[in-house]
This record gives C-alpha cells, sequence and structure tokens, in this order.
C-alpha cells in the first residue's frame, strides 16, 4: 500500500457563516473537533490580517483543541510583523506563509518568495527556532522552489486554485498542463529536501490527478469540504474526500 498523503481540513469558512450574523454560531473549534471525531489528519486555519473569517480567539481555542488531540494545527499567516508575534506566541505545530492582499475574494497566487526573500527568509527561521514546520504556500515554479530551498521552510504548498479554475472552464488541456508542472515541482522540491503538499479549491472531482503525485504528503482542503458538508454532513464530506485521494493512491 503506496503512503496516503495526510488530509488537513481547513474550517476557516465556518468562521465565514458564523461572521455572516456575528455571535458564536456555528464555531470553528466545534468544527474541528467534528473534522477530528471524522478522521481528518490535521486542522488548517488562516488568520488573515482583516480577520474576515478565523479570529484571534478562535486560534488560541484551535491549538487547545490540537494539543489535546494530538492533532497538527496548521496556521496560515501572512509575512508580515503582527502576524509573527501571535505566530511565536501561538506555537502551533505547522505553519503556512502565504501571500495577502486585502482586496482579494481568496488568495489568488503563491507567494512571490524569490523576490520577498529577505523578508519572508528571516520569519522562516524565527517559526522554525520557535517550534514550528514552516511551509511556503508557492507557485509551482523552479525559481520559486529555489527560493523556498534557501529559507528555513522545510514544505512547500502548491497552489491548486489556477488548476482548479482551468477544469472548471472546461479547459482539459491547461489543466493537464497544471499537473505536468505539480509533478515536475514536486520531484524537484523532493530533490531539494522540501516535503510537498498541495491545497485551495480542491473538490472531489479535481483531487485524484493530484493525489497520485508520489511525493504529495498532504492535501489542505477547505472551502469545498465545507460547502458540501451543508448536504451531505461534515463526516460524511471528509469520508468521501478520503475514499477519493485513496482509491486514486491505490490505482
Ligand atoms: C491560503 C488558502 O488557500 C486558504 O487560506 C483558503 O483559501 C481559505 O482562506 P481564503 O478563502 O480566505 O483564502
Ligand atoms: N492552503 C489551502 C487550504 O487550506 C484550503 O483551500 P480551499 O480548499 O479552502 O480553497
Amino acid at each position: 500500500m503506496k503512503t496516503l498523503p495526510r488530509l488537513g481540513v481547513n474550517i476557516d469558512h465556518i468562521a465565514t457563516i458564523r461572521n455572516a450574523r456575528g455571535g458564536e454560531h456555528p464555531d470553528p473549534v466545534a468544527g474541528a473537533y467534528a473534522a477530528i471525531q471524522a478522521g481528518a489528519d490535521g486542522i488548517t486555519a488562516h488568520l488573515r490580517e482583516d480577520r474576515r473569517h478565523m479570529r484571534d480567539e478562535d486560534m488560541t481555542r484551535l491549538q487547545m483543541l490540537c494539543e489535546s488531540q494530538n492533532i497538527p494545527l496548521n496556521m496560515e499567516m501572512a509575512a508580515t510583523p503582527d502576524m509573527l508575534a501571535i505566530a511565536l506566541n501561538l506555537k502551533p505545530k505547522a505553519i503556512c506563509i502565504v501571500p495577502e492582499r486585502r482586496e482579494e475574494r481568496t488568495t489568488e497566487g503563491g507567494l512571490d518568495v524569490a523576490s520577498g526573500h529577505n523578508q519572508i527568509e528571516p520569519i522562516t527561521r524565527a517559526l522554525k527556532e520557535n517550534g514550528s514546520r514552516v511551509s511556503l504556500f508557492i507557485e509551482a515554479t523552479e525559481v520559486q522552489i529555489r527560493a523556498a530551498a534557501s529559507t528555513a521552510a522545510e514544505v512547500v504548498e502548491f497552489h491548486t486554485g489556477a488548476y482548479a479554475h482551468a477544469l472548471d472552464d472546461g479547459d482539459q488541456a491547461k489543466a493537464d498542463a497544471y499537473i505536468e508542472a505539480f509533478k515536475k515541482s514536486a520531484k524537484l522540491a523532493d530533490e531539494l529536501g522540501l516535503e510537498v503538499h498541495f491545497g485551495h479549491g480542491l473538490t472531489f472531482d479535481n483531487v485524484a490527478a493530484i493525489a497520485v503525485i508520489p511525493e504529495c504528503m498532504e492535501l489542505n482542503i477547505g472551502h469545498f469540504i465545507i460547502g458540501e458538508a451543508v448536504f451531505m454532513g461534515l463526516e460524511a464530506a471528509i469520508t468521501e474526500m478520503r475514499r477519493v485521494v485513496t482509491d486514486a493512491r491505490a490505482s
């Protein structure tokens, strides 16, 4: 049996629903607990600078929950001094540094580690020295992978959003080209000693082609699972995602 990629469940959009009305319901930390019970290998949460979904106190409660359940919390954050201070205090097992623009609807591209090396490298080092495993959310290009390898990050997560969009648009040739780039990039990252993760925009229909990439060690999936939970429940959505990934890897 080939090793299965870990499934990190991103619970941000439980908080999006809560925040639509203010108040406390639905509680993303209760969602994280349900996801863990349903078999999530990790919980991912993005503390955005504008706090549009997760709040600071959610992150504190999530860290307590994940520690008590012996499950890694993967905190997504921008490379800013404020976020660095929060992350150093929180000490999550994993941290993924992502690009952020306030006006964007979601994380639209990868982090430009090549241009931002002088800003990003010391942040990766400080977080690593503080005990967190650092990942960089990048596009699958050689220049970004080599730049990531020259930081203290131990992991890269390839942004799969454009691949997902290509399939949504019915452009199979473009989607296939992304898959080829992911395969080549995963191999290079692995050769350079970086663990390889994938995430953004993944669904039951598009995840298999990613899950079969041998270097893929973790998938981080949120928006689709939380959306699908409205119809089938969170446990069933996670179970089905795991089934699709397991079947793809076994094929
Ligand atoms: C970085 C990333 O891909 C995730 O954080 C995810 O997309 C959920 O957050 P947003 O939808 O706010 O980008
Ligand atoms: N890093 C990607 C992630 O955590 C989940 O992205 P999405 O499935 O919410 O698009």
